[in-house]
């Protein structure tokens, strides 16, 4: 509980304060009602029979005044406690949310993130039922109360009546707890346990809601979505019930032994006030305290709190496992990677397997990338094309061999400065659901502001004409689910994704990755596009990657990668006059185009 609270203390140190206090506080002034309430019965005959040693009028009103006040207090409390409590919700999901995604988010590297120790990790530290510690931080103050109503109720119980009957008490309530607990604990197991079920309808219904509504429609899947899903989720709720049935008969057990052991107690108060050996004021005390102490076992904040404890270890433990396992190079700072590659970039006997494959997607590959020119690499699916792009972008290291940047081991540079010189259009390249601008100057953010450039790469796009049609020109925001947001064609976003880059290259980026950076747009707009592109990017290295041997044949070189290497290498009329695979492939689709444009003729 300590260790909780001293962590919630530190991010919200008001609400978290005033959210346990307050708790605290209900219960003490309910511990309060329970004394006030004997007293003011306790009085009560003596102040209607006016006998000599009855309680003055005065104070008799002062004691029911007493009572009055505390009532009303706790029962204004509550309302204060929920404003801060969600306060303090507030800053400790901003804070345990920032603390689980920026020691993932720091590796300029990402083969992190396909660790299975890693990904078993974050989830530890996120807990199974959302951010756990959060949760914990939400139910400790009410453990904090159940038991100082326990400690006070069984004291009351000791002082006034019976101490080994408040143990008797205290006992029962805590196995009850305690077995409570575990059934809660299996349920929240059984339930966030991800079975193959629940995985199911929680994907149905993402895909319903969000992933693929119009997809849906026209297929005419609704129904079948809407049968599958109700299916799966009771499929994945059934463990839950089959569990609840296999523990019905120690539940009631437990829950026996609980009632057994209070009916005893409230018995014995009986026997001792028929007997006259307990007067009425203890009496009046002593039946509300009993009952005080049952009540207060709390199995379910016993668990939340235990595994907000436990989210918050591997919370803190998931940067030393990041930095553990997925080690950041140490950067030399002797290089200047801000005007690199002076010469080029070359690839030595490159192998890679990505982690957990036991395939090398190249193996043993030499390439060399000079700068000032434009690359093209070409090869069929899977051969590897993105993967090259990955290992420049320095996002995963080669398993063997080396990628020297002017000479220099890519190892030895600062990662971040060299990833900030790669303008990068991937295949899935973010569509920010941001403003038009954003989405453009996201390729240098530190430009940001830069309204001459912005208009320029504007123009050199090609989306000037798709920014003056959107309701709030450049400040839309590219998303139909925002206020005024707007949805753009595939072909529109690849033009602002070529802009972003553009951004970058203006912003004085050294290398320029192209994969399939037009493929929404037809053959010719791809074409002349991809021509003004590398017109305006001269200068520059570029790496294009496509499947269109119109924007291919632009390049300065091509590239053939094959089985792992560069398979051909050369100009586009070397590489026909060669006859080798470039050849062929490129004859396969130049055919095409000619018997289609035929028949369209
Ligand atoms: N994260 C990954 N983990 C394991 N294997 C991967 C991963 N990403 C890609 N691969 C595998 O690596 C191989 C090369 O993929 P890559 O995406 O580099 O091919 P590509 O040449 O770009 O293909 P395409 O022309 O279809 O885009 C494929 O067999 C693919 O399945």
């Amino acid at each position: 509980m300590l260790t909780l609270m001293r962590y919630a203390l530190r991010v919200a140190p008001g609400s978290t304060a005033l959210t346990i206090g307050l708790a605290a506080l209900g219960s003490v002034f309910g511990i309060a009602v329970t004394l006030l309430t004997g007293q003011v019965v306790g009085a009560v005959p003596g102040v209607l029979s006016d006998s000599p040693d009855a309680m003055p009028l005065a104070q008799f009103a002062w004691l029911l005044a007493g009572l009055l006040g505390v009532f009303v207090i706790q029962s204004l409390t509550p309302a204060i406690h929920q404003v801060a409590s969600m306060i303090m919700d507030a800053a400790l999901v901003r804070d345990v949310g920032n603390a689980i995604t920026e020691p993932l988010l720091r590796p300029h590297r990402v083969a992190h993130l396909e660790d299975t120790e890693v990904q078993d990790s974050q989830e530890r530290a996120k807990g199974k039922a959302g951010f756990q510690t959060v949760t914990g931080m939400q139910t400790l103050p009410w453990l904090i109360a159940s038991r100082i109503s326990l400690i006070g109720s069984a004291v009351i119980v000791g002082f006034m009546f019976s101490w080994w009957v408040a143990a008797m008490l205290v006992a029962v309530t805590l196995v009850l707890e305690w077995y409570g607990g575990r059934l809660v604990e299996r349920e929240i197991d059984v339930w966030w346990g991800n079975t193959e079920e629940q995985r199911r309808a929680n994907y149905l219904f993402d895909l319903g809601m969000r992933d693929a509504p119009k997809e849906l429609r026209v297929f005419g899947l609704s129904g079948w979505l809407v049968d599958r899903y109700v299916r799966d989720w009771t499929a994945g709720f059934l463990p839950v019930w089959e569990r609840r049935r296999t523990n019905a008969k120690w539940s009631v057990l437990a829950g026996g032994l609980h009632l057994a052991g209070t009916a005893v107690a409230i018995l014995l108060v009986g026997r001792a006030a028929i007997a006259g050996e307990l007067p009425l004021t203890e009496i009046a005390t002593t039946v509300p305290a009993i009952l005080g102490v049952a009540m207060s076992g709390n199995g379910y904040s016993v668990v939340q709190v235990r595994r907000g404890l436990s989210a918050y270890r591997a919370m803190k433990q998931l940067p030393e496992t990041i930095a553990e396992r997925h080690p950041e190079p140490a950067s030399s700072s002797n290089h200047r990677v801000e005007t690199m590659p002076a010469r080029e970039v070359r690839f030595e006997n490159v192998s890679f397997r990505y982690p957990n494959s036991e395939v090398d997607v190249l193996k043993n590959l030499d390439l060399t990338i000079r700068a000032h020119e434009a690359l093209a690499l070409v090869g069929v699916n899977g051969a590897g094309k993105s993967t090259l792009v990955k290992l420049l972008g320095g996002a995963y290291k080669p398993t063997t061999g080396r990628i020297l940047v002017d000479g220099v081991d890519l190892a030895e540079l600062d990662l971040a400065a060299w990833q900030r010189r790669i303008a990068a259009i991937v295949q899935d390249f973010l569509r920010f659901p941001l403003s038009v601008t954003d989405n453009v100057v996201f390729g240098a953010v530190e430009r940001a502001g830069d309204d001459t450039t912005l208009a320029k790469v504007a123009r050199e796009a090609g989306i000037d004409d798709v920014v003056a049609g959107l309701p709030a020109k450049w400040d839309t925001v590219l998303d139909k689910t925002f206020d005024g947001g707007v949805d753009l064609s595939g072909g529109e976003w690849q033009r602002i994704a070529l802009a972003r880059a553009l951004f970058a290259v203006h912003a004085g980026a050294g290398v320029l990755v192209l994969d399939e950076p037009a493929a929404a747009l037809d053959v010719r707009a791809e074409a002349a596009l991809i021509e003004r592109y590398l017109e305006l990017t001269s200068g520059v290295a570029s790496l294009i990657i496509s499947h269109r041997f119109s924007v291919v044949r632009n390049a300065d070189r091509i590239c053939v990668l094959a089985d792992g290497g560069i398979i051909e290498d050369g100009t586009h009329d070397e590489l026909l006059d060669r006859g080798g695979t470039y050849a062929t492939m490129f004859r396969l689709q130049a055919e095409r185009y000619v018997t289609v444009e035929a028949e369209n003729a």
